[in-house]
């Protein structure tokens, strides 16, 4: 069953929003009769990760990230509904979590709280004792690298907004989304295929290599060397453990990621 991803500034309600959804959706499995179905609620909370990890924008950031996809990964099935609770604020993670559901064949959305700057600043700086605040300059830093969604990106979507003043979460919404419609068929770029395809991490390295080739002959000047590079390096680990993609879509896959994620 589902993965609900949550995402939004620090301290922009996501915890609360989500522990409603998790409550309706708790509600209605008894409602209907659905007595096999559990839910998983994954944050950095139940992870033991503290708001410090942000502090670095380095290894223990990446760690935190990791650990919460790993999680994904693990409890995601076609039985279990996952809400991952984090800010999930890289677009690029948000299509992991994306290819996780989709390898399994489970449906996904993406809730995000839509709570202005200023809102989620005064709530960050009165949360009561007992719960773990940001540092004003790890806040700032989040938000400003905080990529928003955008349903035209399948990994975004179908999105809902939650919009902070507004008491209805559409929990049936939500529910009509992941529980009823059908998930797609896992897609044949992120069916899992078999690992003994050796070749498969040498044949995604030399396609997106020329790939990058490619365009540094064409566009010479409008996009720096580096930064291909690290689109490269990125896509690369974001492809070579969880999902196998279908080699004959790889080139395909890495334009669009490339023209996703180039900073025009
Ligand atoms: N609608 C609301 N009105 C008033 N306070 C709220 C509201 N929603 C959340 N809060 C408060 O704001 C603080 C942050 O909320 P919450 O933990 O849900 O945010 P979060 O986005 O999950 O935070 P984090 O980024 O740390 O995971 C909490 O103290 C919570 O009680």
């Amino acid at each position: 069953m589902p993965l609900i991803t949550m995402c939004g500034i620090p301290a922009s309600g996501k915890t609360t929003c989500a522990r409603r959804i998790e409550e309706y959706f708790r509600k209605r499995f008894v409602d209907e009769g659905m007595t096999r179905n559990s839910i998983h609620f994954i944050n950095d909370n139940s992870l033991g990760i503290s708001k410090e990890s942000y502090k670095y924008t380095g290894t223990e950031e990446k760690n935190s990230r990791g650990a919460l996809l790993s999680s994904v990964e693990r409890l995601v099935s076609k039985e279990d509904v996952v809400i991952a609770d984090g800010v999930n604020y890289i677009k690029g993670f948000r299509y992991q979590l994306y290819c996780v559901a989709r390898a399994v064949g489970t449906p996904h959305c993406v809730v995000y709280c839509g709570t202005p700057v200023e809102k989620a600043r005064t709530w960050n700086s009165s949360r009561p004792e007992g719960e773990e605040r940001y540092e004003e300059s790890v806040f700032d830093d989040l938000v400003s690298r905080f990529e928003e969604p955008n349903d035209r990106n399948r990994w975004d979507s179908p999105l809902f907004t939650v919009i902070y003043d507004d008491p209805d979460i559409p929990c049936d919404d939500i529910w009509q989304a992941v529980m009823v419609k059908k998930a797609k068929p896992p897609n044949l770029s992120t069916v899992v295929k078999p690992v003994s395809e050796t070749n498969y991490l040498y044949e995604l390295e030399k396609t997106t290599q020329e790939i990058i080739n490619q365009i540094l002959e064409v566009q010479k000047n409008s996009v720096g060397v580096a930064e291909l590079r690290r689109l490269r390096r990125q896509f690369t680990n974001i492809n070579k453990m969880h999902t196998l993609l279908d080699m004959n879509r790889v080139a395909e896959l890495f334009v669009e990621y490339l023209n996703t994620n180039v900073n025009r």
